[in-house]
């Protein structure tokens, strides 16, 4: 099933470098259409720059990244503009303007974009605010709504234009336990609603998997596990199991340690059987 649906995101052995310093070092990652991933790992893995590879924002130094059949490389910065149009983006750090209503907020894009009659700007913003429960707050400004308000309009403001592709960056930090839950279920919702495909990156590991249909462990710029939720979790990986269980020391020590010990846990976690 996993592997029979279509497409829409494929990495092929990418690199990508930051000066002499591999992030990704030989990436393979398959995302069908209409999943909602999981992407885990450790701080400063690179699960953020992924992210930015597969929205065109930072090019690969070598592999390939398809979106929808697009392989990003052969693209103009034209045509990866409107592919980015297609996709919708909630970061920790996406900010709502604070001197625009929750209306103003979420009609954003639509008007940066498009050239809308104002009834059918207002039919289509009121219809995302709906979605995530804050019709009704639609005429607050920023300041007036709670955490976990102001992250559900962040989020009707990501899927207005109606993406095929979402990605969420840590999109639950912050927010106390009862707006995570609503926050994720708005995820797994959306997602069906809009026939999406959604790439979720948290440190939140079991809300995170709660609505996952997959999910991939990244680690030492590769992905060192992937399979269902309940696949990771019976994983025989110790590093996915130390991901997986947020515990403080195991393949990866707690202290800091040199390049040399990191590669050699990897290696020794490889051949002790990662994949599923
Ligand atoms: N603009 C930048 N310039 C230079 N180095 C960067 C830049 N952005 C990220 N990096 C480096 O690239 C590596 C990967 O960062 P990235 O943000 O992708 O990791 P992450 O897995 O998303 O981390 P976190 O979970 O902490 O957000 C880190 O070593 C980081 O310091």
């Amino acid at each position: 099933m996993w592997m029979a649906t279509e497409a829409l995101v494929e990495l092929e052995n990418v690199f990508f470098a930051r000066g002499p310093h591999p992030v990704l070092d030989g990436v393979n990652m398959r995302i069908p259409r209409g999943a909602i991933v999981a992407l885990m790992g450790a701080s400063g893995g690179g699960k953020t720059t992924m992210l930015n590879l597969m929205a065109g924002t930072l090019r690969p130094q070598s592999g390939q990244i398809r979106v929808a059949g697009q392989d990003l490389k052969t693209l103009s910065e034209e045509a990866i503009y409107s592919l980015r149009r297609q996709m919708g983006m909630l970061f920790q750090h996406s900010a709502l303007f604070t001197d625009l209503s929750a209306f103003e907020n979420v009609a954003f894009p639509l008007r940066r974009h498009f050239r809308l009659p104002e009834g059918i700007l207002r039919k289509l913003v009121m219809m995302k605010l709906e979605a995530v429960g804050l019709r009704g707050a639609a005429g607050l400004l920023p300041a007036e709504l709670s955490g976990g308000m102001g992250r559900r309009v962040a989020l009707a403001r990501a899927v207005v234009m109606d993406p095929m592709l979402i990605f969420y960056d840590e999109p639950f930090t912050g927010l106390d336990p009862i707006s995570v839950g609503i926050i994720a279920s708005l995820i797994k919702r959306l997602n069906a609603a809009l026939g999406a495909t959604s790439v979720l990156v948290s440190h939140d590991v079991e809300e995170t998997l709660s609505i996952a249909d997959h999910g991939f462990i990244l680690a030492g710029g590769k992905i060192i596990a992937e399979g269902s939720p309940d696949a990771l979790r019976s994983s025989d990986s110790a590093l996915a199991r130390q991901f997986l269980g947020g515990q403080p020391d195991g393949p990866v020590p707690f202290h800091y340690p040199t390049q040399q010990d990191y590669a050699a846990a990897l290696r020794d976690s490889r051949s002790s059987g990662e994949r599923f």
